[in-house]
Formats: C-alpha cells, sequence, structure tokens
C-alpha cells in the first residue's frame, strides 16, 4: 500500500525546508511562554460534523484517505480553511496505522468503527506477533503518513503549526485485543492480569514502533505530537503507572534520544491520559526525567483545572529524580457543550477561560475530547471566537 505515494525522503533539516510560520501562538504556549491570547484547537477538528468531511467519504475508504497524501492532506485543510480561528492543525490520519503497521488487518466499518478481523486472541497471537515485528521498519510501513504531513506542511504555507499524533501503548494493546471499539475492556484486562510479562514485551514493542512513528513525523514537519492515552481512565492506579504510563515515557525518552542523533530539536510532546484523573496526573509528574517528560497534558472535561495543577504539584513534590519542569495543559470543555446552543457556549468559554487563568500562559484551550459528529459547524466556530475573545492573562 505504501507505494500509493512513491518514494518517499525526508526534508534534509524540517526547521528551514517549509514556508515561514506566521502563528506561532500554538508553540509558544506549549512552552509556557505567554502569548497574546491562548491558541485553540479541536480533537478530530477534521470529521464527521464538516459536510466537506462526509462529502470526500462518499467516495474514498477511510485507511484510503490516510494512505493517499493528497487526501489526507485536502481533509486536514479543511477545518483550517473553514476556520481561520484555528491556531493549529493536525494530520489526517488515526491511531490505528500502528497496528496496521505490525501486521495486523483493521477495517473501518460504516456506522461501525474500527474492526479487527484477527484480533489477538491466545498469548500465541503476542508471541508470532512479537516474532514476526522483530526487524519491522516503521518507516517503510508508515512513510505515507511522512508523505501526508509534508505535503500539508507546504499547502499550510505557514497559517498554523501542524500537530502529529499517535496512541498510546495501552490504548493500542487494548484495541489489538478487543479487536475494536469496547464498553469494559475485558479481555485486554484479562491479558494484563493473566500474562503480564507477555503483555509487557507486546507494551514495548508498540512504543518503540510509536517512537519511531512520532520520529519520523517530526523530521515529516510535524511541529508538535500528541500522545493519545484514550483509555488511560480504564485502570486502577498502579497499574495505569506500569501499563500505561511507563510506555509513554518509554516513548519520550526514545522519541529525544533519536532526534539528538538527526540533530533536530525535539518538539513538545504531548500526553492525553484520558479519564485518568488527578491520580494519573499526580503520577506523571512524580515520574517524570529530564528525557521522559511531557511538555502538555491533555485534559478531559471530567477534571478543573485547579484540581489538574494542584495533582501535578503534589507529583512534582514526590519527584525524587529532581525533575522540576514546567508542564502546559490543554483542554477542557465538554463536547457535548456544543450541543447546548451559542448563548451557554459563550458562558462556558468564560468559566474554562476563568478555571485556566492562573495557568496562563501555558494554555491551550481544546475541547475535552474530539468534536462529535452531530455538532453544527456554526456552534463550533462560535465556540473558536468565544475563545478568540479571551484577553491577555
Ligand atoms: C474522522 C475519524 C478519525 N478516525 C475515525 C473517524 C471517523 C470515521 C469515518 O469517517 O468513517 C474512526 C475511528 N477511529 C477510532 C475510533 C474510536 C472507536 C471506538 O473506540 O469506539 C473511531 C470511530 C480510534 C481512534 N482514533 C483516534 C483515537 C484517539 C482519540 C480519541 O480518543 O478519540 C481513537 C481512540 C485518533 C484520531 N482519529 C482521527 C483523527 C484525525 C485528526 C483529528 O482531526 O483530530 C485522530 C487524532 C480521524
Amino acid at each position: 500500500m505504501a507505494e500509493l505515494c512513491g518514494d518517499y525522503a525526508f526534508p534534509a533539516d524540517p526547521a528551514s525546508h517549509f514556508p515561514e510560520m506566521r502563528n506561532t501562538l500554538l508553540l509558544s504556549a506549549a512552552r509556557c511562554q505567554s502569548t497574546s491570547r491562548p491558541p485553540v484547537w479541536v480533537m478530530r477538528q477534521a470529521g464527521r460534523y464538516l459536510p466537506e468531511f462526509r462529502k470526500l467519504r462518499e467516495s474514498h475508504d477511510f485507511f484510503e484517505i490516510c494512505r493517499t497524501p493528497e487526501l489526507a492532506a485536502e481533509i486536514t485543510l479543511q477545518p483550517i480553511d473553514r476556520y481561520p480561528e484555528l491556531d493549529a492543525s493536525i494530520i489526517f490520519s488515526d491511531i490505528l496505522v500502528v497496528p496496521q503497521a505490525l501486521g495486523m488487518q483493521v477495517d473501518m466499518l460504516p456506522a461501525h468503527g474500527p474492526h479487527f478481523p484477527r484480533p489477538l486472541r491466545q498469548p500465541e497471537d503476542g508471541e508470532k506477533l512479537l516474532k514476526e515485528t522483530d526487524e519491522l521498519n516503521v518507516d517503510a510501513e508508515l512513510r505515507y503518513v511522512y508523505a501526508a504531513i509534508t505535503l500539508t506542511r507546504q499547502k499550510l504555507e505557514g497559517r498554523v503549526p501542524l500537530i502529529g499524533f499517535c496512541g498510546s501503548p495501552w490504548t493500542l494493546f487494548a484495541y489489538m485485543i478487543e479487536g475494536g471499539g469496547s464498553k469494559t475492556l475485558q479481555q485486554a484486562h484479562t491479558w494484563i492480569n493473566r500474562y503480564p510479562e507477555l503483555s509487557h514485551r507486546l507494551l514495548e514493542r508498540i512504543a518503540d514502533t510509536c517512537a519511531q512513528f512520532l520520529v519520523g513525523q517530526i523530521r515529516a514537519g510535524a511541529q508538535m505530537v500528541q500522545i493519545f492515552d484514550s483509555w488511560a481512565g480504564e485502570l486502577e492506579a498502579g497499574k495505569y503507572r506500569a501499563f500505561s504510563l511507563q510506555y509513554c515515557y518509554q516513548i519520550s525518552r526514545t522519541v529525544r534520544q533519536l532526534l539528538e542523533h538527526h540533530q533536530i530539536s525535539c518538539p513538545p510532546i504531548s500526553l492525553f491520559p484520558k479519564g485518568g484523573g488527578p491520580i494519573a496526573l499526580e503520577s506523571i509528574a512524580q515520574g517524570s526525567q529530564a528525557d521522559t517528560h511531557f511538555d502538555v497534558i491533555g485534559l478531559d472535561w471530567t477534571i478543573d483545572a485547579e484540581h489538574a495543577r494542584r495533582a501535578l504539584e503534589e507529583g512534582a513534590k514526590l519527584n525524587r529524580a529532581g525533575w522540576r519542569g514546567q508542564i502546559a495543559l490543554q483542554g477542557n470543555m465538554n463536547p457535548n457543550m456544543l450541543y447546548a446552543g451559542q448563548e451557554a457556549i459563550s458562558r462556558d468559554v468564560e468559566r474554562m477561560a476563568a478555571d485556566f487563568r492562573p495557568s496562563r500562559p501555558g494554555w491551550i484551550a481544546n475541547l475535552g475530547h474530539g468534536i462529535t459528529p452531530g455538532v453544527d459547524p456554526e456552534d463550533m466556530k462560535h465556540f473558536l471566537q468565544c475563545v478568540q475573545a479571551i484577553r491577555p492573562a
């Protein structure tokens, strides 16, 4: 499938290869540097709530779009063209391209979402995957994403930065075992409880693949990268640290090491531990080291900014490695507020801005999870305009 993009070559130096940036609000806020106003983008901003997306989807399969750089770039730009208020773009792709690169078949079923016809069922399936991916050429498998990123950076003409991403090892592991979306993750829990050693080896392989993938995205032109740990909240505290956070640290460490080798400076790394609550945040700050930390933490709407800050501070106090870095926060309006009418949206953005005021500089406005398909694009515009009206801290 990768031949769809022909031969792809990384730009010699991503810092000087692309058009000059005209909006760097996101990159400044991610480094906790002061900005004239908080930057804003929205998870899943290129998606089914946009009629122009639905139209293109009528004639193209989901993963066909992901694998065709021209189409992926076109969809990535749809929300940027429609909403000049956006301060970032995110490459159109999916976290499940990594299981595909690891040799698993994933289909996107209409109205059902992702489906693995042959998920990992028995320990032998896990052993087989490990054996077959021992010498995986991650860049060859995923260069179609790199080609889409390089093309999108050119087409963006410096309007806004481009975000790259991957799933967290735990979230991807769970999909690979469940075979699709699941309410309980019963089978993924069964694997970590019954086969902890094999689960750790699989998580390590996934983390290593994700790290190489993020490095490829950064070399191709991604200016911030986000790790989506959509199922962080499904694990009890100790297991969150052992089976999820540890592998997110591994990604951060490996990305930093590999980029140093390529003499490319590391862009902000963001982690979105959805549903992890204060315990996940405290754990993240407690276990961070200079070479494993995250620059940005995404918050879902179930935790408010003040509790998040407190949890991160508590964790930092317990940090034995002496790590004292700053963390920017991203989030976190409930995506369902976009159905509440424009007056209610205005009020909730004001509330959110007041909550995050003590976190500025270092707040990136966003929803607390992805925008959902039923949202009226005009209400999305209203949300963005409300954020733009927030005055300097
Ligand atoms: C637009 C879209 C995407 N994925 C899916 C769709 C809808 C499918 C369609 O058009 O038919 C299926 C698609 N892909 C996935 C799902 C969730 C399935 C489930 O668990 O029930 C669906 C419906 C898996 C997935 N995929 C992703 C996550 C992490 C974020 C999250 O928690 O929502 C997850 C869990 C990431 C993702 N996925 C996508 C992006 C694009 C960039 C953006 O605009 O944000 C991103 C970042 C794009």
